[in-house]
């Protein structure tokens, strides 16, 4: 009973940690994850690719509660490899969550598709991966703003009060920067009394993203957050006039700029004097995926 099943990381276009609404975007870089099941084995053991310290609660609980809802409780083990730096506001672990929930329907033998015909619905699917996220504490909301664009492809809106999806479609813009500063910052640590304060910043970034205006609701969003949880605004300054849209991503660090490839070298130009990493990546209309 072997699965296998990759999924993408995704950038902010609003946090949902003022107002619970949210809105993110798929990007081209993913997260495996291969699942063995064992009828006869008892508990699930995880193990993350080239971090062998690395908190593998979030990828257990995965694979226990679909197979608790799906399954006959087997045991097993599960394995992710990732292109998604964690803890860098790239929705790490939506991307390994989702990779694990469907790697794990795979391995039952179950259909997983956006079709209410289909064994599994994604949108069910990627449910199942929110509450485990909620369970093994990384999460603030659930984030099933950030699931919903890494299992669904394009871009989501959504409310995680009640993991509501408001919105989806194709991408808007082909192409992102993505810069990562050194630092990390793991969601379940942020400061959301701070986000909490610039709530009407972000439900005017939740109408723009509503009304498909994805490009300014970002930049919106990134000038709000940053000031809220003390992350600079000169990258987004550098960036604004030559871009559609520049957020910071998450609760950080990394910053995310989108547009045309050409608007975005010249951007890379200043992004790329600053330390960390700066990638140009493609956005996403495909979500997640059974291998
Ligand atoms: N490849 C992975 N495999 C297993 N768990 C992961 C992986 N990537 C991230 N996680 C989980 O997600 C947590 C980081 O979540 P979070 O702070 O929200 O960062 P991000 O913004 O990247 O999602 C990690 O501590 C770990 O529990
Ligand atoms: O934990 C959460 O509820 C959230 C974390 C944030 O993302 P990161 O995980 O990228 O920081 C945020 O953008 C999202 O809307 C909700």
């Amino acid at each position: 009973m072997d699965g296998r099943a990759a999924a993408p990381g995704a950038g902010t276009v609003v946090n949902a940690l003022a107002t619970g609404r949210g809105s993110a975007f798929a990007l081209d870089l993913e997260t495996t994850a291969s699942v063995r099941l064992d009828p006869d084995a008892t508990g699930v053991t995880g193990t993350i690719a080239g971090a062998p310290d690395g908190d593998t609660t979030l990828i257990e609980r995965c694979v226990e509660r679909v197979v608790g809802r799906y399954g006959t409780d087997e045991g097993g083990r599960v394995e992710t490899d990732s292109e998604v730096p964690t803890a860098a506001g790239l929705k790490s672990s939506s991307a390994a969550a989702n990779a694990t929930v469907l790697a794990t329907l795979s391995a039952l033998g179950l259909e997983v598709a956006n079709d209410p015909d289909a064994d599994v619905t994604k949108t069910e699917a990627c449910r199942v991966g929110v509450r485990a996220a909620r369970e093994a504490g990384v999460t603030v909301t659930g984030a099933f703003d950030d699931a919903s664009a890494s299992m669904l492809g394009g871009v989501t809106v959504t409310d995680n009060a009640d993991d509501d999806l408001l919105a989806r479609e194709e991408p808007f813009a082909t192409h992102a920067l993505v810069w990562t500063p050194p630092e990390r910052a793991y969601s379940a640590d942020a400061d959301a009394s701070a986000c909490e304060r610039v709530a009407p910043m972000a439900a005017l970034a939740t109408e723009l993203a509503l009304d498909g205006d994805y490009g300014r609701a970002m930049t919106v969003n990134g000038l709000a957050f940053s000031a809220a949880l003390g992350f600079p605004t000169d990258p987004a300054v550098e960036a604004m006039a030559t871009c559609d849209g520049v957020s910071l991503s998450g609760t950080g660090p990394s910053v995310v700029a989108v547009g045309g490839r050409d608007d975005l070298a010249t951007v890379r130009e200043r992004w790329d004097e600053r330390d960390g990493a700066t990638r140009l990546v493609e956005t996403r209309e495909r979500g997640a995926r059974t291998l």
